[in-house]
């Protein structure tokens, strides 16, 4: 049986991945993957057990059995850790740093790969994340590799968080993404780099429609829109 296609858009954060992610999986009906909000999960999971970042051997079950569920209400969609609506707590940069230090774990992430390429179903996946194109989803009909320079990427993640009403300083947030850049790309398993067929795009001059606009014209001929 032919299995759904998939749409993966990689990158640092920031960089309007989830923005375009949804919007594309909106318009085609298609499921939608948030890849970083389940090692989002899996760090407050990690605060809540007390138990280290680093600590690979105590993680490991907590990441294999990780009861987390995203649900789509009438307002939005809510991620739920252990019956706890976490939707709103996960985005902070602190839990995004611990995410990213669980996340340079071997085990931890092969303990992850079937959970998320689970959700490749009918009538198809747009998968948001950093190593949707290379490693879990190699086979991606159309890869996208969405980047910003670290300053724009700052000060829309900022905009963003004050927005949602959490409490944040600029010049941190630019070194806390800039960190995790480092480390999400260093790392020696699945580290952040373009796929070799993915089509990269810097968005740092372009608005979300205009992004939206050149992600639908690479996938012409790759995918029916
Ligand atoms: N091209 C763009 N121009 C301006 N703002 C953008 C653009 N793309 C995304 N944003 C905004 O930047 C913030 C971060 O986008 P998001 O999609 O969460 O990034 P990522 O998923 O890559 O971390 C959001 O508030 C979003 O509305
Ligand atoms: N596919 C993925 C997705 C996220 N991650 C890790 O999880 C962290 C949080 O991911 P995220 O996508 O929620 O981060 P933002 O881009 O929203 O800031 C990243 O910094 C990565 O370290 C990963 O390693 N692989």
């Amino acid at each position: 049986m032919q299995s759904s296609p998939v749409i993966t858009i990689d990158g640092p954060s920031g960089a309007g991945k989830g923005t375009v992610s949804t919007q594309l999986a909106t318009e085609l009906g298609w499921n939608f993957l948030d890849s970083g909000a389940i090692y989002r999960v899996l760090a407050i999971a990690s605060m809540h057990h007390q138990i280290d970042a680093d600590d690979e051997s105590a993680l490991l079950p907590l990441a294999s059995n990780l009861d987390v569920s995203f649900q789509t209400t009438e307002s939005g969609s809510k991620i739920v850790l252990e019956g706890e609506d976490v939707t709103y707590s996960i985005r902070t940069e602190e839990v995004g740093s611990i995410a990213s230090q669980i996340a340079s774990l071997p085990r931890i992430r092969e303990a992850l790969l079937r959970r998320q390429r689970g959700f490749r179903e009918a009538p198809g996946l747009v998968a948001d994340g950093r190593d949707m194109g290379t490693v879990v989803f190699p086979n991606a009909e159309v890869k996208i590799f969405l980047t910003a320079s670290a300053e724009e990427r700052a000060q829309r993640r900022y905009k963003q968080l004050k927005e949602k009403g959490h409490d944040v300083n600029i010049a941190r947030l630019l070194t806390d993404i800039q960190a995790r850049d480092e480390r999400d790309a260093n790392r020696t398993v699945a580290p952040l780099v373009p796929a070799e067929d993915a089509l990269v795009l810097d968005s740092t001059e372009l608005n979300i429609n205009q992004v939206v606009e050149k992600v639908k014209e690479f996938m012409k001929g790759k995918v029916e829109i």
